[in-house]
């Protein structure tokens, strides 16, 4: 697969279990300037739906890609510019490591592995629904992520490594350790962004911000607003 994240500054995620504010479209959504959208979520996730938000993106001008929470999501479609298949790194089972991947693998054998990258997750806030799902150990130090970062990076070639917060604003020492330790890959840092200052802080440690709950709980103009605020960073 090409690596075009690496000219990305910011990734919307639209959670297709949930509503958009009233009067927002996906359309707006897709035209706020973001680099790409992402379609994905951990709780209420199913092909129906999935598919009902990728077909409404896909009628407009911006990068799409599939975040599957589970092998049976995965949406077949040419209008995706590709799957982006998490792993997790702090997991508690080694399923969210390799294990859906290896059933996704075994059930699929003609997948598309042209449009197919992983992302390292290191799962940060023990409160969300990503945590218990996988039942990731979020008790980490900087130095943890640091080193889950570097381990992801140099041992496993991960091209992407995601330092998730999901429903949290994290902590930016963080951020920034996780982006001293790495070097080839692309840093993703999601989690609590809000508004322009929110996003221009993780901005300027991780390499490619991610926006999710602001697109279902507030207008296009904040979103526009981290959009900007990731590409002034
Ligand atoms: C092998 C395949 C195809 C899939 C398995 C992929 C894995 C390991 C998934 C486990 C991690 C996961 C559920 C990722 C989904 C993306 C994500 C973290 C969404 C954000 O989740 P939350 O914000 O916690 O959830 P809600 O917003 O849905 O409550
Ligand atoms: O929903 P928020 O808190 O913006 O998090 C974004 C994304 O990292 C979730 O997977
Ligand atoms: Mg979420």
């Amino acid at each position: 697969m090409t690596t075009p994240w690496e000219d990305w500054n910011h990734i919307l995620k639209i959670d297709p279990d949930k509503d958009l504010p009233e009067g927002v479209t996906y359309g707006d959504l897709c035209a706020t300037g973001t680099d790409a959208v992402e379609v994905g979520g951990t709780m209420g996730i199913t092909e129906e739906n999935m598919s009902a938000v990728i077909e409404a993106c896909a009628e407009h001008d911006v990068a799409l890609y599939q975040e599957p929470s589970s092998p049976d999501v995965v949406v077949e479609d040419d209008a995706l510019d590709g799957y982006l298949i998490p792993t997790v790194f702090n997991a508690g089972s080694p399923f969210w490591i390799t294990g859906a991947h290896k059933e996704w693998v075994r059930l699929d054998t003609e997948l598309d592995w042209e449009r197919t990258a992983t992302e390292a997750y290191i799962v940060m806030n023990p409160d969300a629904d990503v945590a218990t799902y996988t039942e990731a150990d979020c008790d980490l130090s900087a130095e943890d992520v640091a080193s889950y970062a570097e381990v992801a990076e140099r041992m496993f070639g991960q091209e992407i490594v995601y330092l998730e917060y999901s429903g949290t604003f994290g902590d930016p020492s963080i951020v920034e350790a996780a982006a001293e330790a790495t070097d080839e890959s692309t840093l993703f840092y999601g989690g609590g962004i809000d508004g322009y200052d929110s996003a221009f802080r993780m901005a300027t440690h991780a390499d490619v911000i991610v926006v999710g709950n602001l697109a279902h709980e507030a207008g296009v103009d904040a979103v526009r607003d981290t959009v900007e605020a990731a590409n002034d960073a």
